[in-house]
């Protein structure tokens, strides 16, 4: 079965305040989504429901294939060596191999610096290393360009159309521009409570 990732009609409520309602999202394989809105608008929120780390407060959200998510939370231990923070998720993942995602957003140089040391884009491109090598068909992105430099975002921007090409989805919330293959564009101000 192919990929599929479905919001019906979801509300999302942080503290007292609903920040959106009614938003629906049916993404099936191949699909871009560029979810958009000025700060505190919910987009954040939105990737989390959509990652299942956060309830929506009315609506559900199905999915089928495994979701990867990278937002500003860097999922690697500060303390340990880059290589063995990712080595960690391989084990998880089962995919040891970092291979082409880690020669793409060049990894090869930073592997034996302890992650606290790495620089906010080194860090996002170990990010979104680990994640592209998890394997999720669903990719759930929260402003994935943050801290890139112009190459690795044109990296990156490359690998988002290869993995909607080969029957991914990718979900992004970006302030920037991004380069997706023909995105569904979700406003979410739109939505607004
Ligand atoms: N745990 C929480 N409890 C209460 N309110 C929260 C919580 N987390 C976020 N909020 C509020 O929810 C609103 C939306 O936050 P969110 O981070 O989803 O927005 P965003 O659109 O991603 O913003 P930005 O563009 O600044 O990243 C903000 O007003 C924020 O203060």
């Amino acid at each position: 079965m192919q990929a599929r990732l479905a919001a019906k009609d979801i509300a999302c409520r942080r503290g007292e305040r609903l920040l959106f309602r009614k938003l629906s999202i049916d993404c099936v394989a191949g699909d871009a989504v560029h979810v958009t809105g000025p700060n505190g608008v919910g987009k954040s929120s939105l990737i989390r429901i959509l990652a299942g780390l956060l309830r929506p407060y009315a609506g559900d959200v199905q999915h089928y294939g495994g979701r990867g998510l990278v937002d500003e939370r860097l999922a690697l231990d500060a303390n340990l060596p880059l290589s063995k923070a990712l080595a960690f998720w391989e084990r998880l993942d089962g995919n040891a191999d970092m291979g082409r995602a880690g020669d793409l957003l060049q990894l090869a140089p930073l592997l034996d610096i302890p992650v606290r040391y790495l620089s906010t884009g080194q860090k996002k491109r170990a990010a979104l290393a680990r994640m592209i090598n998890s394997n999720c068909p669903i990719w759930l992105l929260d402003e994935p360009l943050n801290g890139l430099d112009h190459h690795a975002q044109t990296v990156f921007e490359a690998l988002i159309d290869q993995h909607c090409g080969a029957g991914g989805i990718a979900i992004v919330a970006s302030h920037q521009p991004i380069a997706l293959p023909a995105p569904q564009a979700v406003a979410l101000a739109d939505f607004a409570a």
